[in-house]
């Protein structure tokens, strides 16, 4: 799965976010690091066309993305930072289910898919709760079951560790290692930028370094913090 930006810039409230943003990324997993508004969660969004470039062009698998966005948007999965974006019905099988049912017509399939989703985020038990009753982790866990049930081609992570405990931030980075598709990772974690094929450092909406994991992390910690 190619990911082209052709000298991308985008611009709010007359600041440029990004800046001629000009890279193909092709690799299984591709980390993107960089301080507090920086531009990552912005570049993240225009690879599903949530942020549409002001100039310049954004290429996903050939397509460009502000003219397909239908067609990018089943393309792609996006686990957003704060997962009340995300869930929008009140119980947690019934949100799953809803992402499902362009997908599934038979209602005891899909509730089968429902229930695989949750396993694969160790979250079965929750298949009943009210989502408003979930803490943080757990609804981070749930938002991530609903797009891994949609079999997306492509999955965009921004920041989806930070509401999660030790345990549950070891357990999704040994996930993500073994999910079949290529994934963007927005993340300050920089154990779980580690594991990544390639991350890209952005400051001031420039990547200013783009590298191994190794490469680009050392040369955060010693650039930007
Ligand atoms: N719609 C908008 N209107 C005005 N400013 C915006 C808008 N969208 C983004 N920005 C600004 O663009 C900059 C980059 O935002 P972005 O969310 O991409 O940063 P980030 O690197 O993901 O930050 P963080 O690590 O804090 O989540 C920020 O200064 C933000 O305030």
């Amino acid at each position: 799965m190619l990911i082209q930006f052709k000298n991308v810039t985008v611009i709010r409230d007359e600041r440029s976010v990004l800046q001629e943003l000009a890279c193909d990324l092709s690799e299984h997993r591709i980390g993107i690091l960089g301080s507090n508004g920086s531009g990552k969660s912005t570049l993240l969004r225009l690879i599903n066309g949530l942020t549409l470039a002001g100039t310049g062009q954004v290429i996903l698998d050939g397509l460009e993305v502000s003219r397909h966005l239908s067609e990018i948007r089943r393309k792609v999965g996006f686990i957003f930072q704060n997962p009340d974006n995300q869930l929008v019905l009140p119980v947690v099988g019934e949100d799953i289910d809803l992402g499902l049912r362009r997908l599934i017509a038979d209602r005891s399939a899909r509730a089968q898919a429902v229930r695989d989703a949750l396993s694969m985020v160790a979250c079965e038990h929750l298949i009943d709760r009210v989502v408003h009753t979930l803490s943080g982790g757990e609804k981070q866990l749930v938002a991530l079951a609903a797009v891994l049930a949609t079999s997306p081609e492509i999955i965009l992570f921004d920041e989806p560790t930070t509401q999660l405990d030790l345990k549950n931030a070891r357990r999704f980075a040994r996930m993500l290692a073994e999910l079949p598709q290529p994934c963007v990772v927005v993340s300050h974690d920089l154990a779980l930028m580690q594991t990544m094929d390639r991350v890209l450092v952005i400051d001031q909406g420039r990547v200013v370094q783009d590298g191994r994991a190794m490469d680009s992390v050392a040369w955060y910690q010693e650039h930007c913090t």
